[in-house]
């Protein structure tokens, strides 16, 4: 899949930006804060309908403006449709297929597919486990779009659940009744399972599919690695039953929080659920685990936070990208490839690495503030931004 078009709007910085992109690799060029990356970013929002750096839409919309309008002509075996989204921050967005509006924005969702490198990534190794559970959502909708759903289900029957908790927790300690609050909290117990028994069912074979490319990935981009170092887990915060059966997670997750109850209570939060989980990176080093050396000794496997220096997060973090590339790419589509500032960060080594393993995707956009930054692996169409234009330099 490729954007053959990108139209801006009131985009960011962009009072209006119409560009023609090919597939293959091609770099944006341009001093610091010319409006390289909100490029970039205006293709991924299509993507995932959330931007990479910024939890709120506001940013995206170019200041003293309304509304951002972000239009893509989208090539995907040989059929082109083009994709469009209205930013309206506080309002609802709108989005067209093809001119044709869509009844909710989200139905956009699934028909671009994008995996970003960027600066930002460091934290999905140093950040807080909510920026990997992140990581593991985005990459779920990425493949199953009607998991957004889920998703937000999720969110909003926690959020109710909560409240409903503190308001509980109170009127014990008020010792005012609290009858008709637990028998609400019955119900809204009964939503958290069911839609968090999903949420922990696709999470938990996402990980374990994504895991063999994050061993191999990081293989390739660290130096001196093997394919065992690398390892990622899901933990999650209650025993699971054996089995991923929906019905039987749901049960389990059920008699978890009736378990918990008197903790909630006192504690006015939702303790148990795919919310408090964490996927746990970590890293070999020496001999692996299951193979003991010569002299008995085997080899130490540490949690990458906390543990590992500044290139092995780096490496990292890359592996869980590139990991995210080739899972997207075995389902049968090849995302669109967007590498964002990261050559700035990375050794001369890394730098080939990566070009190199990225270099054959079908597109490739890359970023960079010097040309010298980018990799001749990745030499391609290049676009001089600054001033507000976006120039193609032939
Ligand atoms: N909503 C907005 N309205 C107007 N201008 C904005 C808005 N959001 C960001 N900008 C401007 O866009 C510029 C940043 O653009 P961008 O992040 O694309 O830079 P860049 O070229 O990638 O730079 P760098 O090389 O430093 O990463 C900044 O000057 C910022 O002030």
């Amino acid at each position: 899949m490729y954007v053959s078009h990108l139209t801006l709007h009131d985009f960011r910085s962009y009072a209006s930006a119409d560009v023609a992109l090919e597939p293959g690799v091609t770099a944006f060029i341009g001093r610091n804060g010319q409006g390289k990356t909100n490029l970039v970013e205006a293709i991924d929002y299509l993507s995932r309908l959330s931007s990479h750096r910024v939890a709120s839409d506001a940013p995206l919309v170019r200041a003293g403006t309304e509304q951002a309008i972000v239009r893509a002509a989208v090539v995907k075996d040989g059929r082109t449709a083009i994709l469009e989204v209205e930013l309206n921050p506080g309002r609802s967005n709108r989005a067209r297929i093809n001119r044709s509006p869509l009844p909710r924005a989200r139905e956009l969702l699934g028909l671009v597919r994008t995996v970003v490198f960027s600066p930002e990534d460091l934290t999905l190794v140093k950040g807080d486990p909510s920026d990997r559970r992140k990581f593991l959502d985005d990459l779920l909708v990425l493949r199953t779009p009607r998991l957004a759903g889920v998703r937000s289900d999720y969110d909003r029957v926690l959020r109710q659940r909560n409240s409903l908790l503190k308001t509980a927790g109170q009127a014990r300690r008020g010792s005012s009744s609290q009858e008709s609050a637990l028998s609400t909290l019955g119900v809204w117990d009964a939503h958290l399972a069911r839609t968090g028994a999903e949420l922990l069912a696709e999470r938990i074979e996402l990980v374990e599919q994504l895991r063999p490319y994050v061993g191999k990935a990081y293989e390739t981009v660290a130096r001196g690695a093997s394919r065992d170092d690398a390892e990622i887990a899901y933990r999650s915060s209650f025993e699971l039953p054996a089995t991923l059966d929906r019905s039987a997670l749901t049960d389990a997750l059920l008699a978890e929080l009736e378990r918990r109850r008197n903790d909630e209570l006192d504690r006015g939060i939702s303790l148990v659920g795919p919310h408090r989980d964490e996927l746990v990176l970590t890293l070999g080093h020496g001999p692996g685990e299951s193979a003991p050396s010569d002299s008995g000794e085997t080899g130490l496997r540490l949690p990458v936070k906390g543990y590992a220096s500044h290139g092995e997060s780096w490496s990292f973090a890359l592996a869980l990208r590139l990991a995210s590339y080739d899972l997207l790419r075995a389902d049968g589509d090849d995302p669109i490839l967007i590498l964002d500032d990261v050559f700035a960060e990375l050794d001369t080594e890394r730098r080939a690495q990566l070009a190199e393993l990225v270099a054959g995707a079908e597109q490739v956009l890359v970023t960079a503030a010097v040309a010298g930054d980018v990799p001749e692996a990745l030499a391609g169409t290049r676009f001089l931004v600054g001033n507000g234009e976006v120039r193609r330099d032939d």
